[in-house]
């Protein structure tokens, strides 16, 4: 890995790969640009194990490092159920000292053309404001869902043998193998699921006191059929009281379930827990099935937000590695102003069954950017949708009507936590 020196219209920087014995200045770096609270021991030395620091760019200017961009070795589910190698980006920032000069296009450059030397299809992000990725060719593909439900006011409905399924509380990391067990068992079934990697199976227990604001420390309880673990939901308790009325939160951190039955039974679970009334829910699926229990939807404080964005690095493989509802047969204008070997006519024939996406001279029959393909890539945004904002174009009468169908999910993709 080289290091790209390079002048900058203020000062001459420096960008290049990040070295073990710099992660503590770098992610020092990292922190004053997010605020500069320090995080928790625990949460410092959960970074530190799991950057990959060969994948991971610096910007120095002189002894100060100002940029700090990381990419994790992922893979992620796409429509059809394949596990596809992604660069995770993340840990992204430049001190507000240098600002607004580029550093990060040139980090975002760089880190580009290492994804694709490194022959991983996609990049992957979650982003702290959403308007910064789009021009560096990241669509969003996926949302989060939000609720903040009145479970004093809202029922639940349960299916047949909800009451057969044993729930036990559990200290969160005895349980841990088994949790991941039933994870494990889900990610191929949603596209946007990232496949756990070692060390990662940490994050869903990290619970710092300082982070804990007011709440209980991380709660569990694991639903089990015949012994077996087969879901489990982590939890705070943030108790409250008003005049003596108790007005407790539950906060839920996680959920999985393997079968109807186990998952009503953690819901309704979640619901009761006594002298709490609120059961607040941050990132779900938006097809998150508890939204057909429950009696009264408008009290359940549903909102979306903007979760995984998608870039397709190496277009062609990244859409054949997915697999289409719909049989389809359509020629893409794209346009890659960022990474022009995107750039061109591609032809993608499809099925349920697999894909194949070549180069071709053929007239096209949709323009778009790449962008927009990132968008639709997991089936979380249609083609018609995109187009309805003038972001697709229809060259061919009915190829729209062709290529959206195809380009759906069974089950909205989802990214069930961030990094
Ligand atoms: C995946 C993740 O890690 S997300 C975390 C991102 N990091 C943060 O939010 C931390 C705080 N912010 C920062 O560190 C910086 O402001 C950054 C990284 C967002 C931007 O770094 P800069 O070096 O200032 O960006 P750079 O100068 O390369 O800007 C490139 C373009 O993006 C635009 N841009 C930069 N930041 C933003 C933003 N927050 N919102 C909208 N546009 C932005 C710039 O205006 C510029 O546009 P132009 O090409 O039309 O002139």
């Amino acid at each position: 890995m080289g290091t790209d020196a390079r002048n900058t219209r203020a000062d001459r920087t420096e960008l290049r790969v990040l070295r073990r014995d710099e992660w503590n200045t770098w992610y020092d770096t990292l922190s004053t640009a997010f605020g500069g609270i320090p995080e928790s021991a625990e949460e410092r030395e959960l970074w530190d194990g799991l950057t990959e620091v060969d994948r991971s760019l610096g910007i120095w200017d002189g002894d100060a490092c100002v940029g700090t961009a990381g990419a994790f070795s992922f893979r992620v589910t796409v429509p059809g159920g394949a596990s596809v190698p992604a660069a995770g980006i993340t840990m992204v920032s430049v001190a507000a000292t240098h600002r607004r000069r580029g550093l990060l296009t040139s980090m975002m450059r760089r880190q580009l053309d290492d994804v694709r030397s490194w022959g991983e299809p996609l990049a992957v992000l979650t982003a702290s404001e959403p308007a910064i990725y789009g021009r560096f060719g990241y669509g969003i593909a996926t949302l989060r869902g939000s609720a903040e439900i009145d479970t004093a006011r809202v029922r639940l409905t349960v299916p047949p043998g909800t009451d057969d399924v044993r729930l036990r509380y559990a200290e969160p990391g005895a349980v841990r193998e088994q949790c991941e067990a039933v994870y494990a068992r889900q990610v191929a079934g949603r596209p946007g699921m990232l496949a756990r990697r070692p060390g990662w199976e940490n994050l869903p227990l990290l619970d710092p006191e300082s982070e804990r604001q007011g709440t209980s420390p991380l709660q569990c309880v694991v639903a089990e059929r015949d012994g077996e673990v087969v879901g489990y939901a982590r939890y705070f308790v943030k108790p409250e009281w008003d005049d003596s009325v108790p007005m407790g939160e539950v906060r839920l951190r996680d959920l999985e379930a393997l079968d109807p039955a186990s998952y009503a039974a953690l819901w309704r679970f979640l619901f009761g827990i006594d002298l709490t009334s609120k059961l607040t829910v941050r990132s779900r699926p938006v097809d998150d099935s508890w939204q057909h229990l429950v009696s009264d939807l408008r009290r359940c404080g549903l909102r979306q937000q903007d979760s995984l964005h998608v870039r397709l690095v190496d277009l062609g493989a990244a859409l054949e590695a997915r697999t289409y509802q719909t049989p389809v047969d359509v020629v893409f204008e794209v346009e890659d102003v960022f990474c022009p070997w995107n750039e061109g006519r591609w032809r993608l024939t499809g099925d349920a069954k697999g894909a194949s996406c070549k180069r071709t001279e053929e007239p096209a029959d949709l323009a778009l950017s790449v962008r927009e393909l990132g968008a639709a890539y997991l089936g979380g945004f249609s083609l018609a949708s995109l187009a309805g904002a003038g972001r697709v174009r229809e060259l061919r009468a009915g190829a729209l009507a062709e290529a959206s169908p195809a380009f759906g999910s069974t089950v909205a993709p989802w990214l069930p936590h961030g990094f």
